[in-house]
């Protein structure tokens, strides 16, 4: 398996709004599109873009969302994932099974619309790991 580019820098945020609001403010940046809903995912998304990567702004849905937990803890928000491209998610998965990596649950469609699964942070040196199929690559 060969990592591929930093997609994105998960940050959970109890306020998508308040966030954008200091992006705005302190950055000078918009946000590349409106705020969305991924009920699948139990979260709000809404993307902001530097020029080699994204911030990807994440409030939870609901109490059970996997971010609610984490906003317990640090009611500010705060960094919360990174997610690294792959060429292909089905090997890249069977590749951190063989590492006896644990995989948080299924694969699934993310919020760029291509398969991702995460790793336990517990196994990546503390810091939750979404990999997620480059949406460039042509199958
Ligand atoms: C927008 C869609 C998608 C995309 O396309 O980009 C997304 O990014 S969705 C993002 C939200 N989804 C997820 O995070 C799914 C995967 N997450 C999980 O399965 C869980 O959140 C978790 C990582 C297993 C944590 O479980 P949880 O029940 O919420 O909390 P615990 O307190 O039990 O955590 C266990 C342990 O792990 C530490 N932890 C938790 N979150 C993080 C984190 N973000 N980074 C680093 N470490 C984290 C937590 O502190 C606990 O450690 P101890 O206290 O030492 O036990
Ligand atoms: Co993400």
């Amino acid at each position: 398996m060969k990592l591929g580019r930093l997609n994105h820098v998960g940050v959970a945020t109890p306020s998508i709004e308040r966030s954008l609001d200091m992006y705005r403010t302190l950055y000078g940046v918009e946000p590349s599109s409106p705020p969305f809903d991924l009920p699948a995912q139990g979260v709000r998304v809404c993307f902001v873009d530097a020029p080699n990567s994204q911030v990807e702004l994440i409030e939870p849905l609901g109490p059970d969302s996997p971010v609610a937990k984490f906003l317990e803890k640090n009611p500010q928000g705060g960094q919360h994932h990174v997610c690294f491209e792959v060429h292909d998610i089905a090997e890249a998965r069977a590749h951190f099974e063989g590492a006896g990596v644990r995989i948080l649950g299924a694969t699934r469609i993310g919020a760029h619309g291509t398969p991702i699964f995460f790793l336990h942070p517990k196994d990546t040196g503390g810091v939750l790991t979404e990999l997620m199929e480059s949406p460039r690559q042509a199958h």
